[in-house]
């Protein structure tokens, strides 16, 4: 039995709790105190899966949590650690280096293990959609918006910005500053992302375009707060510069936590390669885990 295993991708951790592993329930509360790093094991978020026993050719279920307690439709860094998780506890077909494919709320992802050893995933996030409907966007009235959500004015306080909006799989909204920092982000960043018009929140990447080659980034996660990386946020930050014609087809996404490349088919589709190390395997100590799970019969 193992309880919990934990694992980060440029900074931006998960706590995978896997049910073969452990009886452990998943709730929002345990998530929140999972993910609490003064009082839990301290993350970014949990990873709880595989929710059916995997099997190859079969999409391997999963469900992803922010560190609130909130479901996140798809994390490009959770996607690419739960893919590395089933390699290192399974191996067989899951490190073979063949493309395999993971289920979460937002959809089917398609994973591969480019280099288990250096830790080097990839994972698909499907085509981005830049429409205020799908989002949802709301206008300043509080009506719903309609079309594109390319360069659209947002106002925050005193502050007249211009945003580009999508959804990859969660909701994002990208603002190009001359010069992204972390306080920027996590002063602006929660204003963003808790902004009336954006009635399921959002994720916000402050971006700055080095060169058609490079974009730096800074993140404030919806639900997580401010994050050292976020995959999601590198492809949605690369896909809203791509759709400005800022940049080209394969970018490198630069955070403080380090660099991803991010690839732009023709079509709009993306992909996201980076590094994933697993940090920690452990068990909770019995106080903790009869926090997380208070059933008498769960205390051992
Ligand atoms: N860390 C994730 C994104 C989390 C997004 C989440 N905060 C939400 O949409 O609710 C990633 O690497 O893609």
């Amino acid at each position: 039995m193992t309880d919990f295993f934990k694992y980060q991708a440029l900074g931006n951790d998960y706590v995978v709790i896997d049910p073969r592993s452990t009886g452990l329930p998943v709730t929002p509360e345990t998530v929140r105190l999972v993910c609490d790093r003064h009082f839990g094991i301290g993350a970014d978020g949990v990873v709880h899966g595989p929710l059916a026993e995997p099997r190859p050719g079969v999409p391997v279920p999963l469900a992803l949590f922010n560190s609130d307690g909130s479901v996140c439709g798809r994390s490009g860094n959770g996607l690419r650690m739960f893919a590395l998780h089933l390699a290192d506890r399974d191996a067989g077909s899951w490190a073979t280096g063949e493309p395999f494919t993971l289920r979460t709320t937002a959809g089917d992802s398609p994973v591969r293990i480019l280099d288990r050893a250096a830790g080097t995933v990839q994972v698909g996030l499907g085509i981005p959609v830049f429409d205020a409907a799908a989002l949802p966007l709301l206008n300043e009235d509080g009506t719903p918006a309609e079309g594109s959500t390319l360069s659209v004015p947002l106002t925050v306080g005193e502050h007249k910005l211009t945003v580009t909006a999508l959804d990859n799989g969660n909701p994002h909204t990208v603002v190009p500053v001359d010069a992204p920092t972390p306080e920027l982000a996590r002063d602006l960043g929660p204003r963003i992302a808790g902004h009336a018009r954006f009635p399921h929140r959002t994720n916000v990447q402050f971006l700055r375009v080095v060169s058609r080659g490079v974009l730096e980034i800074e993140v404030y996660e919806r639900g997580a707060g401010y994050a050292l990386a976020s995959g999601s946020s590198a492809c949605a930050a690369a896909s809203a510069a791509r759709r400005l014609g800022l940049c080209d087809d394969r970018v490198e996404v630069r955070m403080p936590g380090g660099s991803v490349t991010v690839a732009l088919a023709a079509d709009g589709a993306v992909t996201l390669t980076g590094e994933v190390r697993q940090v920690a395997t452990g068990d909770f100590a019995p106080a903790l885990r009869a926090l997380l799970d208070p059933t008498p019969e769960a205390s051992r």
